[in-house]
């Protein structure tokens, strides 16, 4: 797949999204305790390595190697290479099941994979033996035998049973979107918590086909014989399996929860610092990366493909009035996004879900936009309502308006009446937004005046940073200002109140 050059040149920048993930190395503010973009070089950003590190890693097809350890590798790579694609429609119009089903072959090519062939069946609800009904099945067939496809995606998530006995029929490996989801994931995971992340939820995942995929299919297409696809397992190596499974799972969770405890200290340094975050969050590809760089001259990841972004990069920046807040570009939702991901995420989306202001931004040249927003909701409430937060406010905007014409910019705004329009590209809208995100940033409230020696100048500092200066004079005792200051600070200046 040709990836699109972004247009942002990264190439100035040290920084990307994996040298400012909260656990690798990340340069820390040493007043602030928050990270602060690294300093630029000459040499490629990270971001720019990473992308030409991942096209040359697009899968060659006809070559595959042998794996050997079934925690590590075996379940975890689908080496999908020329697939037919199959959706059951339950529910909405044709236009919905061809919008899933062209998502679902963007999965797939993002996932490295050739797609030859879609099919859809309007159905009340799957078959529960096979998916697709009898019929089809033999459709699908002929239609994988026609095109020399290897592989069949199932456009939803299939009981292990099903995956099994739709394999036997079509004698080709089948995967549902939730496994290439979880590909995907994994081949775009870069640090130790990412990377954790994934397999925790590819773990629990495979858990339960362990049998389907370590039995009868061989890992290579058509079952070949020999090799480790002849290793006859039986039950007493599913039951080894299995059991370096939990132990893996156990292993990962207890690492997963060790790095949420840094996470969450950084979390709570910001809050005591007083810096307001604001989340950008949104569908997958809809340009939160971008916007991200837009707002704040940095070269995060931006890539044509799905989930480019699997770890939060947070940079800093300030208002027009030169108050400070945090900016968190984070991992994409996508409909049908796999619990399994949500789950092991956690800690990621909380970066979304804990956050004074969420900037949710939507692709406007997509075609169901609104649906894309739904999504994102759906995922965002159930977070927060299982952590008892209440939603984050939210700012809704619209991005790619270079890519749409002026009538559907229109309908777009019917449509969204409070959304604010950007193009992250061309740069149309960044500054109303700037404006609107300060006007909706918890605002400092403590009134304060004092009187602060000049021996403590880093206080005065923070009141320009953090708070709102109404006037500032310097006397011959120190810095006399009057300011709105939040109430760490306003603790912090509470001896040189009324001083003098
Ligand atoms: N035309 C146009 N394309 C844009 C704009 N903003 C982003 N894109 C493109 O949309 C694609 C996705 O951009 P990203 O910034 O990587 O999107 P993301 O939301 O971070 O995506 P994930 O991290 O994969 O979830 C890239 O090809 C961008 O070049 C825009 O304003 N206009
Ligand atoms: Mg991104």
């Amino acid at each position: 797949m040709n990836k699109p050059s972004s247009q942002f040149s990264t190439s100035q920048f040290s920084t990307s999204q994996s040298s400012t993930s909260e656990f690798s190395t990340i340069d820390t503010d040493p007043v602030e305790g928050i990270e602060v973009d690294p300093v630029p070089s000459q040499a490629p950003s990270t971001g720019e390595m990473e992308r030409v590190e991942r096209a040359s890693l697009r899968r060659v097809p006809g070559l595959s190697t042998e794996l050997t350890d079934v925690t590590e590798v075996e379940n975890r790579q689908l080496r999908l290479e020329r697939v037919v694609l199959v959706g059951v429609w339950t529910e909405g119009n044709s236009e919905q099941a061809e919008a899933s089903l062209a998502e679902l072959g963007r999965l797939a090519e993002t996932a490295g994979s050739e797609v030859l062939e879609g099919l859809v069946q309007r159905r009340d609800r799957p078959d529960p033996a096979t998916y697709v009904g009898s019929g089809k099945v033999r459709e699908l067939r002929d239609v994988v035998v026609a095109t020399g496809a290897d592989s069949v995606v199932c456009d939803g998530e299939l009981a292990p049973g099903q995956l099994r006995q739709l394999e036997e029929k079509i004698q080709v490996k089948v995967v549902d979107r939730t496994a290439l989801i979880l590909d995907i994931f994994a081949q775009h995971a870069s640090s130790k918590e990412g990377k954790a992340q994934v397999e925790l939820a590819q773990l629990q995942y495979f858990l339960p086909r362990l049998r389907g995929w370590g039995a009868k299919m061989s890992r290579q297409s058509g079952g070949g014989s020999g090799g480790v696809g002849n290793r006859g397992p039986g039950e007493t190596k599913l039951e080894t399996d299995r059991r370096r499974v939990h132990k893996r799972i156990t292993k990962l969770r207890k690492e997963l929860e060790g790095m949420r405890t840094i996470r969450d200290t950084k979390r709570s340094q910001r809050v005591a610092n007083a810096v307001p975050s604001v989340a950008i969050a949104g569908y997958t590809n809809a340009g939160k990366s971008s916007l991200l760089n837009a707002m704040t001259n940095t070269g995060a990841l931006v890539e044509d493909a799905l989930f480019a972004t699997l770890d939060p990069t947070t940079r800093r920046t300030s208002t027009p009035d030169g108050r400070n807040y945090t900016l968190v570009d984070t991992v994409g939702f996508v409909r049908h996004l796999p619990h399994q991901l949500v789950e092991a995420f956690r800690s990621t989306l909380e970066e979304v879900t804990g956050a004074d202001l969420l900037v949710h931004i939507v692709d406007g040249s997509d075609a169901t936009p609104h649906e894309q927003v739904s999504s994102v909701r759906d995922v965002i409430r159930d977070i927060a309502e299982e952590h008892g937060q209440p939603m984050p406010p939210e700012l809704l905007v619209v991005n790619k308006t270079d890519a749409v014409s002026a009538t559907r910019r229109a309908e777009l705004g019917r449509l969204m009446p409070s959304a604010v329009f950007v193009s992250a590209h061309g740069g149309e809208g960044i500054d109303s937004l700037r404006e609107t995100i300060a006007n909706l940033l918890p605002r400092p409230d403590v009134f304060v005046d004092a009187l602060v020696p000049y021996t403590r100048g880093e206080l005065v500092s923070r009141v320009h940073s953090e708070g709102e200066l109404v006037d500032e004079e310097y006397t011959a005792d120190g810095t006399h200002v009057r300011a709105k200051v939040r109430v760490d600070l306003a603790h912090a200046l509470e001896p040189f109140v009324g001083v003098g």
